[in-house]
């Protein structure tokens, strides 16, 4: 990566040879590595077997995740927060394992789209839940610092799974809770 960094100054019409630059080409590959970091992770790893038992079946929300991705379209950031919440069977998650697993995901080239679906089938997937909600908000550089310029438009998503998609009071709940406290 930091000989194709060294290319792009080079592209940029700037002179790598100028003291500022010269150890850019390293600095931006090793961020860019830092910033995709979620390719080298696994859910397994992630979870780290924090899954407990409880008899609990109401809804566990955790809310204003801060994240942080790269649109894989323009490899600019997005930024935004996510809420996760689910209805466990048996089972909860460790609370710092859905941030987590949040990060794993958002730390690699993305559309936000597909970021939410891919948070919301993990932790359907690991905690066995009744059902998961999965709300991103975020803007994104490109739109802003670039391109279209409009420095005010948030995207939202949402994936709905389970009890989530099927039970409109459930996800009335969901909407509800998070309206509690921003
Ligand atoms: N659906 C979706 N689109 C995204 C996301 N991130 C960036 N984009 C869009 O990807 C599109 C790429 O469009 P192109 O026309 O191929 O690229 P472009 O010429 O750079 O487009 P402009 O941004 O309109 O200047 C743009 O409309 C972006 O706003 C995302 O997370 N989800
Ligand atoms: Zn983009």
């Amino acid at each position: 990566m930091e000989s194709h960094w060294a290319s792009i100054i080079a592209g940029i019409g700037e002179d790598l040879d100028r003291p500022g630059l010269k150890d850019t080409p390293k600095r931006a590959a090793k961020a860019f590595e830092f910033l995709t970091r979620g390719y080298k992770q696994s859910v397994d790893e992630v979870v780290n077997n924090a899954l407990f038992p409880s008899d609990s079946n109401e809804m566990v929300l955790v809310q204003n995740i801060e994240m942080y991705s790269l649109c894989e379209h323009h490899m600019l950031p997005f930024i935004g927060k996510c809420h996760v919440a689910y209805i466990p069977t048996g089972k909860v998650l460790g609370l710092s394992k859905i941030a987590r697993l949040v990060d794993m995901y958002a730390r690699r080239l993305q559309i936000q789209e597909s970021l939410t679906t891919q948070i919301a089938e993990t932790i359907l997937d690991v905690t066995e839940a009744q059902g998961v909600g999965v709300i991103v908000e975020a803007q994104h550089m490109c739109m802003m610092m670039r391109g279209v310029e409009k420095q005010n438009s948030l995207m939202k998503t949402s994936a709905m799974l389970g009890s989530f998609r099927s039970d409109q009071k459930t996800r009335d709940e969901f909407l509800s809770l998070l309206q509690l406290r921003q």
